[in-house]
């Protein structure tokens, strides 16, 4: 298993050409956010945003619109259980990213159904939380023609791969990537997170328990939705965004008990600068 080096952040956040504009740093939608956790659709669009995401539209609960407006005023909302604007947000925009918060409502399902049926090759799918659990217990087939990218915990990917949690090492983990999408990445979330691509497996060295707290995993889905729109897909770009999301949290570490998700989300523009400055 590869270790992820820290040169990944360099060479993956660039200076801004001075001619750019916001639609040169990526059209996202999030399709996140239920009556009950809403903070996780606010968190994750926030992360987007925070990460440099050119336009954030999220896709959520009609209930949630004020506090999305006032919380983050850079993010565009759309009403999820309006069909016709949500497939047509799917269809417009470079990165979908589905499930934190959503929960697992008959709206949410045919959300998710939507969202791996209407996205196309040029496009990334990001899925996690609620989106990853519905897939598993519908039994969805992952057909799109977009590059797919999950994010389960271990919890969320023994749903998805039935491995019990001492069974998930890298050779059944790749053999169950397969059968689900010979050509998906896979981010396990745990202690070290690992990436899996076809026959390759990755590893971060940071992270810490500090992180283990609610809202954690819907930020590293904003970041990879934020960094994928600007820099591109590409494993380069997922390991870019699955570390810098752990090495923030380790700094906070070293002064706090606890890493409040939503402080590592204030500190990505200083550190995206600092990554963007040295070569
Ligand atoms: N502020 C908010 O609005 C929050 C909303 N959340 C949303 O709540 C929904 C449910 O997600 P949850 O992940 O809480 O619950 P889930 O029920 O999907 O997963 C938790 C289950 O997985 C097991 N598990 C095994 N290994 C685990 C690991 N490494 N990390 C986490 N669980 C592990 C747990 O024991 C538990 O049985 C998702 O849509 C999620 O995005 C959570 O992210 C918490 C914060
Ligand atoms: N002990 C730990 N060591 C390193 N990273 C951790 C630890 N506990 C949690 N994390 C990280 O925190 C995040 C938790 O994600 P997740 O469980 O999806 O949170 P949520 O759904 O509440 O937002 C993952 O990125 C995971 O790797
Ligand atoms: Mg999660």
């Amino acid at each position: 298993m590869e270790k992820i080096n820290k040169n990944v952040l360099n060479h993956v956040i660039t200076q801004r050409n001075p001619q750019s504009y916001k639609g040169n740093y990526g059209k996202i939608l999030i399709i996140a956010g239920s009556t009950h956790f809403g903070g996780a659709a606010i968190l994750c669009s926030s992360a987007a945003i925070h990460s440099g995401a050119g336009l954030v539209t999220l896709a959520t609960t009609p209930e949630k619109f004020t506090a999305v407006n006032v919380q983050i005023p850079e993010a565009m909302t759309i009403d999820y259980s309006q069909k016709n604007e949500l497939a047509q947000a799917i269809k417009s925009n470079d990165v979908i990213a589905i499930g934190p918060g959503l929960g697992t409502s008959s709206i949410a399902k045919g959300v998710v159904k939507a969202a791996l049926n209407l996205t196309t090759e040029n496009q990334t799918l990001i899925l996690d939380a609620s989106a990853l659990t519905i897939i598993a217990e519908q039994q969805l087939a992952l057909e799109t023609k977009a590059n797919i990218i999950m994010t389960p915990h271990q919890g969320e990917w023994q749903r998805l791969s039935h491995l019990p949690i001492h069974e998930q090492n890298e050779k059944n983990n790749r053999e169950q990537l397969q059968k689900l999408n010979p050509n998906a990445v896979l981010i396990l979330k745990k202690h070290l997170s690992e990436i899996y691509y076809q026959n390759q497996t990755f590893q971060i060295q940071a992270g810490n328990p500090g992180m283990a707290t609610g809202g954690m995993g819907d930020t590293l889905t904003g970041i990879m939705a934020g960094f994928v729109g600007q820099f591109g897909y590409s494993l380069e770009t997922v390991s870019a965004a699955l570390l810098i999301h752990s090495l923030i949290a380790d700094k906070l570490y070293k002064e706090n008990y606890v890493v409040l998700p939503s402080k590592i989300i204030t500190k990505l523009p200083k550190y995206m600068k600092k990554f963007s400055q040295t070569k």
